[in-house]
């Protein structure tokens, strides 16, 4: 049996679509269902249920062979865990965003965000210094009261930016879900797997 780690949220229905469309028979009440794991006998597979943030600790615990993760989650926190397939869904991108006209602070610059590691990276190859302040959502508050003149944060729409009166200004790259896998329960079960992964890559969405 292969127990794999599902994020709840956003990902989670198109997740779920994607394995349906690759024929494993997953019951009619399992998106709405408030269980935490949630067995599929037929299919010989375990699901649990985490916040998006929390599937790659699972996977890395070996807790859960398998999960499916933003790139987003992945670029933020290097861990020990297997890429194997870019499932192309809930896709989104990484940005630095502002409001329009606003220079950085030049004796303090500060920049809000949920993916402290990446806008650390990205500014320092850039060649900036700045001050990152984590905050855990509602990124876009920041700049509009003068917490940081800069964020890092998802788009996908465009539409929160824009109705906060602000603007994307770089690209720092895309972000799609991606399947990952616990190393060693890779090797384990590496046919097991492998049949996953195949029937999953025929029915990925076009890019
Ligand atoms: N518009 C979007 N905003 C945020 N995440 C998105 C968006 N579109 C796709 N994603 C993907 O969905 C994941 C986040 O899912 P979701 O929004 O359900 O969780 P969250 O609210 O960020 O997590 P948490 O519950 O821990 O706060 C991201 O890691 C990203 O890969
Ligand atoms: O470009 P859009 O389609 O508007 O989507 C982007 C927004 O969605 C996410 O926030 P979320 O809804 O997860 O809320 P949060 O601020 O609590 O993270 C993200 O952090 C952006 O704020």
């Amino acid at each position: 049996m292969l127990t794999i780690a599902m994020p709840k949220g956003r990902i989670f229905d198109e997740a779920v679509e994607l394995l349906r469309r690759a024929d494993y028979a997953l019951p009619p009440e399992f998106a709405e269902s408030r269980k935490l794991v949630i067995d599929v006998t037929e299919e010989q597979m375990r699901f649990i249920l985490a916040k998006p943030m929390d599937v790659v600790t699972y996977v890395e615990h070996g807790v859960a062979d398998l999960g499916i993760a933003g790139k987003d989650v992945l670029m933020e926190e290097e861990r020990n865990v297997y890429e194997l397939l870019d499932l192309r869904i809930s896709r989104c991108h990484l940005a630095v965003a502002g409001l329009p006209g606003v220079k950085m602070n030049e004796i303090a610059p500060r920049v809000a965000t949920k993916y402290p590691n990446i806008a650390s990276t990205y500014f320092r190859e850039q060649g900036e210094q700045v001050e990152i302040i984590r905050l855990n959502g509602s990124i876009e508050l920041a700049p509009l009261i003068g917490l940081a003149d800069r964020i890092v944060d998802i788009v996908s729409t465009g539409r929160t930016l824009k109705e906060n009166g602000l603007v994307e200004l770089e690209r720092i790259a895309e972000v799609t879900s991606r399947l990952i896998a616990n190393p060693a329960s890779y090797r384990l079960n590496s046919g097991e797997i492998e049949r996953l992964v195949d029937r999953l890559a025929a029915v990925i969405p076009e890019r």
